[in-house]
């Protein structure tokens, strides 16, 4: 026996809302289409509420092994359900950091086991992200890693990157970027901009990042590798992306929903919840982004959700660790602001949401298809409320987004045909 998913919102190859049922069975989609028949299936009643595929974020921090206190693999991932997220990639910055296989697998069994989301682990570019020896990339990949990148710091010396690139042709892996020269960013703790001189903190400039993406994109056309760069947030960044792209260069990058809907001058006053690296940058940078978006030089959005315990943010600007949760917050905060607003359609933001990181990891999720895995998110569009950190399901509380209205909220999320998270005021499934 199976499940059907009756009467929600489907968007067709056009990006048009069709009313649609879907049957899943066996954690797969078994049909699709509309007024299938219940044939002794359970039914779920989805009318009025949108059906997309499971979102997939590819830059999360679930803080496995070794910083429980920020979150865990089981709180981190019933973030990622309550937010609508089915597929999520978790950085190795952790302690140790995933730079051996028995680590990557050491994180995938305990997914496996406690998580409610699937999580594909990244694996290190260099022993102890310190920058200097390459981890052993076969033995990360047959591990299961997803690719390669030290997230967390950047890559500081050109020949280490190099060797990195050539080694991961040469196996088919991405490697992944956290551009920041440190030379460059010294001690900053916010943008280089009017927010630090107002208030005298050090200041990132956006060439931190840019030169890294500048020389990485060298260094991808010397080696051929695929070349991916996070949370891309300078406008120099984008423009080299640009020019990478019309190159032919196999890059890709990503972008985060607060560096699209903040810059800078929205920082109300000192406060760590609003620091985060890269940082947030000026309203011409923001504007790059969204330009980037929306015309494919920028590929897809991800979280970069990057729990601290309230005591390490409680700090002030320039000693309170750098990042803030995203999961809970991304599809109603980019639905309000960037959907509602008309910056851009609702396909796009959901395109940039599932199928568009998952191409550009070569992964079949993120599509709702007959065959497919059964990772289905269903969201209300009209439900409207605060965000509420206080009711997050991780552990972090870290945004800046407190009390931001906002409209979109998921309301019932699966994976593989399971549910992973139902809002309890709605279902009452099992
Ligand atoms: N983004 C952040 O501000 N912080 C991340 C590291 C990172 O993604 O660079 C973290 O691990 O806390
Ligand atoms: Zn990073």
């Amino acid at each position: 026996m199976g499940l059907v998913i009756r009467g929600g919102w489907v968007l067709d190859e056009r990006g048009h809302p069709r009313r649609r049922d879907v049957l899943i069975d066996g954690g797969r989609i078994a049909a699709l289409g509309p007024r299938l028949p219940d044939a002794g299936h359970d039914v779920v009643d989805a009318s009025g509420l949108l059906v997309l595929p499971g979102l997939v974020d590819l830059h999360v921090h679930l803080r496995e092994p070794g910083f429980e206190a920020k979150e865990t693999i089981a709180t981190g991932t019933q973030a990622a359900a309550r937010g609508g997220f089915t597929t999520v990639a978790c950085m190795p910055n952790t302690r140790p950091p995933l730079d051996r296989p028995e680590l990557v697998r050491w994180v995938r069994a305990k997914a496996e086991r406690e998580g409610a989301a699937r999580v594909l682990p990244f694996a290190c570019i260099t022993r102890e992200q310190a920058g200097r020896e390459l981890a052993d990339f076969r033995a990360l990949r047959d591990a299961g890693a997803l690719a390669v990148t030290d997230d967390g710091r950047g890559v500081q010396n050109a020949a280490v990157m190099r060797a990195a690139m050539r080694e991961a042709a040469q196996l088919g892996l991405v490697v992944a970027a956290h551009c920041e020269d440190e030379a460059l960013a010294g001690a900053g703790a916010v943008h280089d901009g009017a927010f630090a001189r107002r208030f005298g903190l050090p200041g990132i400039p956006g060439s931190a990042e840019a030169v890294q993406v500048a020389r990485d994109i060298a260094l991808t056309m010397e080696t051929g590798c695929r070349y991916h760069v996070l949370h891309l947030s300078a406008k120099e960044s984008v423009a080299f992306v640009r020019q990478a792209k019309a190159l032919g260069v196999p890059v890709t990058a990503e972008v985060t929903p607060h560096h699209l809907l903040l810059c800078d001058a929205d920082i109300p006053a000192p406060d760590a919840n609003w620091k985060m690296n890269p940082p947030l940058r000026s309203r011409e940078d923001r504007e790059a982004l969204i330009e980037g978006l929306l015309d494919g030089t920028i590929d897809f959005i991800a979280t970069d959700h990057a729990p601290h315990t309230a005591e390490e943010k409680a700090r002030d600007m320039a000693a309170a660790p750098f990042g803030i949760v995203g999961l809970e917050t991304a599809f109603p905060l980019l639905y309000t602001h960037l959907v509602e607003t008309g910056i851009c359609t609702l396909q796009q933001l959901v395109d940039w949401l599932t199928v568009k990181p998952a191409q550009a990891f070569g992964l079949p999720y993120g599509r709702l298809a007959v065959g497919a895995a059964a990772d289905l998110t269903l969201v209300d569009l009209e439900a409207e409320r605060a965000v509420d950190p206080a009711a997050f399901a991780s552990k972090g509380r870290n945004t800046p987004f407190a009390g931001w209205r906002l409209k979109g909220w998921p309301v019932l999320t699966m994976l593989e045909g399971r549910v992973t998270w139902q809002d309890p005021a709605r279902f009452a499934l099992t």
